[in-house]
């Protein structure tokens, strides 16, 4: 359902070409669990922005669903079924929780509805409802946020999580993976997540390994885990849940 065509990024360092991402190809079926993974600096990141619409290719073109998006903006990708969680969430002023989960979910939804999907984040609705979307709220509680408003939007065909593991504690990781792996049960939408973290590569259809700003091998947990340990030699980039905040 997502297709990206050789897909490459470049940008002007100093006056000279940094080639970030060289010939992308690769094809995420509907419902899949697919995690992006490599090490620091490899251009996941990148990657992720450019499905998403934030950058756009210098080359290469990005179908969904059969529909050529490369020029589509990120509010045209929303409206056809993309969501995406920012490894550093946005913050906005002057609006609540409750007005962004409400803007999520759509049509009129219920109190306990809507309570449920910041509970299922870990988050007590009746401390957090009313709260502004502002500076006061801490970067791993924002995150937990951004990611319920994607558990409320109903229409999503792919979600896009950048290192949902971030900023996040480990009690509040468990729930997390709870949440990721309800929604891989579900099979409501395709879920595609840049994650280092070994229990989300153990819950992942197909591991997608960058390096150097290239698709070097895809596959299972077991058949990516050696190619990550050539890659980085000790693979200190795979860590295990222990290293989460
Ligand atoms: N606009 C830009 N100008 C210059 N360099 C850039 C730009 N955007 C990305 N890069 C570089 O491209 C490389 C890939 O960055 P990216 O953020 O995609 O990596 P990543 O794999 O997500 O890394 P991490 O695991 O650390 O989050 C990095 O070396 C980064 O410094």
């Amino acid at each position: 359902m997502l297709e990206l065509k050789n897909i490459c990024f470049e940008v002007l360092q100093e006056g000279k070409v940094k080639q970030i991402l060289s010939g992308i190809n690769l094809k995420l079926q509907d419902e899949k669990f697919t995690v992006i993974t490599g090490p620091n600096g490899s251009g996941k990141s990148t990657l992720a922005k450019i499905i998403i619409g934030i950058e756009k290719p210098t080359s290469g073109e990005i179908f969904f669903n059969g529909i050529n998006i490369t020029n589509f903006s990120i509010t045209e990708r929303a409206q056809a079924g993309m969501s995406f969680a920012f490894q550093q969430p946005v913050r906005f002023k002057g609006i609540t929780v409750r007005d962004l989960i409400q803007l999520a979910a759509g049509r009129c939804c219920d109190e306990q509805k809507l309570c449920s999907y910041l509970l299922e984040v870990g988050l007590c609705a009746r401390d957090y409802m009313e709260r502004e979307v502002d500076a006061s709220l801490s970067g791993g509680e924002l995150k937990r946020i951004e990611i319920a408003t994607i558990i409320a939007k109903q229409n999503t065909k792919l979600a896009v999580f950048d290192e949902p593991e971030a900023g996040i504690d480990l009690w509040s990781f468990h729930k997390l993976i709870r949440v990721f792996e309800k929604m891989h049960k579900a099979k409501k939408r395709a879920i595609l997540i840049i994650s280092h973290q070994e229990r989300i590569l153990n819950i992942a259809d197909e591991i997608i390994l960058i390096s150097n700003g290239q698709v070097k091998k895809i596959g299972t947990r077991d058949e990516i885990l050696p190619e990550m340990m050539d890659i980085v030699g000790n693979c200190k980039f795979y860590q295990s849940e222990d290293a989460v905040e």
